[in-house]
């Protein structure tokens, strides 16, 4: 094993348990990685532990194997539904990879119970789990967390004895679980990368916490890198427009690998995932994002499932003695990134040579929006959303709102035509030609979903329109008698003090008012009130043309 130490379990200052030991055999878990050997006798003397060591290099038994001794250790056995450990985590699947390995070495301990308490399921179940089986070692996400804790009401305690762990990245409802937990608690923090959110979260909940930083072995203490040995980081440089048509030549070209494509946005996951499923064939198309609320877990569990080698990115992938790639796709505006990666991360990227065999297949995804108009909304959400997710980026030196070709990124997500949003406001794109169809009359494949459409689109036809349009039509002359009446009356108020407008202008007012509440209610026919509203002067001020004053307050 490449990334252990040269120190074996029983190197350790603290003996650890018998139990322990033994699933550490059976895993032929000879060696401690770094990150093992430096926060378990911490943790075993009662301190804190804020710990910063890249991924895959073991930090999860870093804290399970400590956890078990802990409680092991407690003089008063812990009840049933008392709580005595509390491992935080910012995703579910992370909750569930956790609470696996617990399971691997709390079933030694049948004495100790594990719950897993993350979203997706309904919270009730939830407490009735809890209730029927207890729980000494909770794993949670925490939106699920705080919601259990203030569920005090139904019986369930959790705040009384809960202990340990916080993750990065969920500030506001962290600082409300740290609110509920109790002072007297050992607590660990871990991570891959050291962050300002994640020092601010080690200052408010750890106490005088020992850091941690592990570098992986053999790399000199000036060039911690921060990403597994084994992951090898490529990028290749594309336009926004060749991106999709690279990827997808990319994944025909590795339909034999299990492989993780990330996009920025949910809703880019929504299309481009649909768009995969159909045009890289024989291959099985999970998408997965954090807008879904059920399924996420059960698609989880399913790709984890399939049996294949692995190309996946950095992050969750490189574990230990597994080998991982990673590629990212760059703008060519976006390739200072590789620098930038290289310096401020310590993540150097190699550059790939171009992915041979690219076709285009935009064509065939605009087909696919042209022949289902719920494709079509997820092509327009999933740009909009690309957009303002690169306005976001946090590196806004290099990912530049400002430079990005909408035209080009336009064509990239084969859309028909342009969203109407504010990053366009007022710009002309002439790279970017829209369909000729209209694409009001793009229908949605599912029968139920376009009647409803229909009914809404009638309905809005219905809707009388505000009346300023309604003199749209009018003919110019009386058109100017307006602007001409409107002029008058701005100086007539000029003139008046006092008040804007006087009690017959006033009554004017509301007449028409009533008459455009009128027609709302098909009491009266577009044409009467049409009519009526333009039916020659009432006012005083004759010289004003047909009576009005309503046309901007209707
Ligand atoms: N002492 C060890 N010897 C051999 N393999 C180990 C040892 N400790 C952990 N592993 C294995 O290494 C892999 C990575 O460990 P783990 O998931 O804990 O990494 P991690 O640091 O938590 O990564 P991440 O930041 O991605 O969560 C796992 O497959 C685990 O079973």
């Amino acid at each position: 094993m490449d990334n252990t130490t040269d120190s074996t379990w029983d190197s350790l200052p603290v003996k650890l348990n018998e139990g322990i030991l033994q699933t550490l055999e059976e895993l032929k878990f000879t060696h401690m990685t770094p990150v093992q050997s430096a926060c378990i006798p911490l943790f075993m003397s009662n301190k804190d532990v804020a710990a910063e060591a890249v991924t895959g290099s073991g930090k999860t038994l870093a804290f399970v194997i400590p956890i078990i001794e802990l409680l092991l250790k407690r003089e008063e056995k812990l009840k049933k539904m008392q709580v005595g450990a509390l491992v935080i985590t910012p995703t579910r699947e992370l909750a569930l990879q956790i609470s696996e390995v617990m399971e691997q070495f709390i079933h030694k301990f049948p004495q100790f119970t594990q719950i897993l308490l993350i979203g997706g399921t309904n919270p009730i179940e939830d407490v009735e789990k809890f209730k029927d089986q207890g729980a000494n070692i909770v794993i949670a996400t925490p939106g699920r967390l705080e919601d259990m804790f203030r569920r005090k009401a139904d019986g369930l305690d959790l705040a009384s004895a809960a202990d340990r762990l916080l993750d990065m990245g969920f500030e506001a409802s962290l600082n409300t679980i740290l609110s509920y937990l109790p002072k007297q608690r050992r607590t660990g923090l871990f991570s891959a990368t050291q962050t300002q959110e994640l020092e601010k979260l080690v200052r408010a909940g750890l106490r005088n916490p020992v850091r941690i930083t592990v570098k992986e072995k053999g790399v000199a203490a000036t060039a911690i890198q921060k990403t597994p040995a084994r992951l090898s980081n490529y990028y290749t440089i594309c336009k926004s427009e060749d991106k999709f048509n690279n990827l997808v030549a990319f994944l025909r070209q590795h339909k034999h690998e299990k492989q993780l494509v990330f996009f920025s946005t949910c809703a880019c996951v929504e299309y481009y995932g649909r768009a995969l499923e159909t045009l890289v064939k024989k291959v099985t198309v999970h998408c997965i994002h954090g807008k879904m609320k059920h399924k996420r877990n059960k698609i989880f569990a399913d790709f984890r499932a399939l049996k294949s080698a692995f190309v996946h990115r950095c992050g969750r992938t490189a574990r230990i003695g597994n080998q991982g790639n990673a590629l990212v796709f760059l703008l060519p505006m976006e390739e200072t990134y590789v620098n930038f990666l290289s310096i401020n991360q310590k993540c150097p990227l190699q550059k790939m040579p171009p992915i041979g065999d690219v076709v285009d297949v935009l064509p065939k995804v605009k087909a696919m929006s042209l022949a289902d108009r719920a494709m079509f909304d997820r092509g327009m959400r999933a740009f909009v959303s690309y957009v303002q997710a690169y306005a976001k980026h946090e590196c806004s030196l290099i990912f530049r709102i400002k430079d990005l070709d909408f035209a080009s990124l336009a064509r990239g997500f084969a859309l028909l035509r342009l969203p109407k949003m504010p990053e366009l406001r007022g710009k002309t794109f002439p790279d970017f030609t829209e369909t000729t169809v209209d694409t009001e009359t793009i229908r949605y494949k599912d029968k139920n979903r376009e009647k409803q459409r229909r009914k809404m689109l009638q309905e809005k036809d219905k809707t009388p329109l505000p009346k300023k349009n309604f003199t749209k039509n009018k003919a110019w002359s009386k058109q100017k008698n307006k602007k001409e009446r409107r002029k008058k009356m701005s100086a007539k108020r000029k003139h008046d003090e006092g008040s804007d407008v006087d009690d017959e202008d006033m009554n004017e007012l509301l007449n028409d008012t009533r008459l455009l509440k009128k027609l709302k209610k098909g009491q009266i026919s577009e044409e009467d009130f049409e009519k009526q509203i333009t039916s020659g002067p009432k006012s005083k001020h004759k010289t004003d043309g047909p009576s009005h004053g309503s046309s901007d307050e209707a």
